[in-house]
């Protein structure tokens, strides 16, 4: 397959490096403005956007209008994301965007959820989440974090929203730490007077984000539409 990464990073390398032990050819790599690369269909399968808030609706978009596919793990620009979605789809062409592409933290989105389930019922626990990554990080929360908080939204009924360090009552509270070198570190914690339950993922490097990336474009070469994480886990064990 041959893969055009957008964003050259610290997660666009390790992406290049996954491709390549997985036998995928690296044909493009985007750094700045796209205007100043060539989109060609004939010579791209598929591109794989790790770039930075402000240049990924850019990048997705001109991608779908070139009939790229575009696995996209960015985040902090999802204000545009149902946009994004329609562009795809009038280019009938391929989208995946994931907060979070590793297989771990993918389970542990479920486990999120069956925890928020069982803890719903019980008032006298409040909740609450902690996302910690390295000091380079531009957005916070972490997408990931927002993906945890919008699924316990979900379960709960009187939860509204959420928002950074201070809550309301209806809302749930994300903090965020950074500190040099870590990868990231997600935290949903439930806390009452008697104990408190903690689930935590820990990544230990980036190499579960980008295997995860590139498996996802694997899915995604020859298909259309929009599609989640949870299309390609299930793909891979039925
Ligand atoms: N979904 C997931 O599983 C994961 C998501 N992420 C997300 O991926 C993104 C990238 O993370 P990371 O690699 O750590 O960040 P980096 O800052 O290391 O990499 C981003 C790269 O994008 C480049 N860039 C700047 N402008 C553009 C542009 N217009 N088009 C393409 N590339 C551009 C930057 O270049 P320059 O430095 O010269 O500005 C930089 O090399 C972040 O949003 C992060 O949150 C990260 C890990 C996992
Ligand atoms: O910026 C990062 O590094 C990461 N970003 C993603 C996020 O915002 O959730 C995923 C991962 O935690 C690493």
């Amino acid at each position: 397959m041959n893969i055009a990464i957008l964003g050259y990073g610290k997660m666009g390398k390790v992406i290049e490096e996954i491709a390549e032990e997985r036998g995928h050819e690296i044909v493009l790599k985007v750094d700045e403005d796209i205007e100043n690369y060539q989109l060609d269909k004939a010579e791209i399968d598929v591109a794989i956007d790790f770039s930075v808030p402000d240049a990924a609706f850019k990048n997705i978009s001109s991608c779908f209008k070139n009939k790229i596919p575009v696995v996209c793990g960015t985040t902090g620009w999802l204000d545009k994301y149902e946009k994004a979605k329609k562009i795809c789809e009038e280019e009938g062409t391929a989208f995946i965007y994931a907060s979070n592409f590793s297989l771990g933290v993918n389970v542990f989105f479920e486990l999120n959820k069956k925890l928020a389930d069982m803890m719903k019922g019980l008032p006298e626990y409040s909740v609450e989440i902690e996302e910690i990554h390295h000091v380079q990080k531009l957005d916070a929360p972490s997408g990931t974090a927002i993906s945890l908080a919008q699924q316990i939204i979900e379960k709960y009924p009187d939860k509204k929203g959420w928002q950074l360090d201070h809550a309301d009552k209806d809302e749930i509270v994300i903090h965020a730490k950074r500190i040099k070198d870590v990868p990231g570190i997600h935290t949903v914690t439930y806390e009452s007077e008697i104990d408190s339950i903690e689930i935590i993922h820990s990544a230990k490097s980036r190499k579960g984000f980008a295997l995860g990336a590139v498996v996802a474009a694997e899915f995604l070469q020859d298909k259309k539409g929009i599609f989640t994480m949870k299309d390609v886990l299930s793909s891979l064990f039925k």
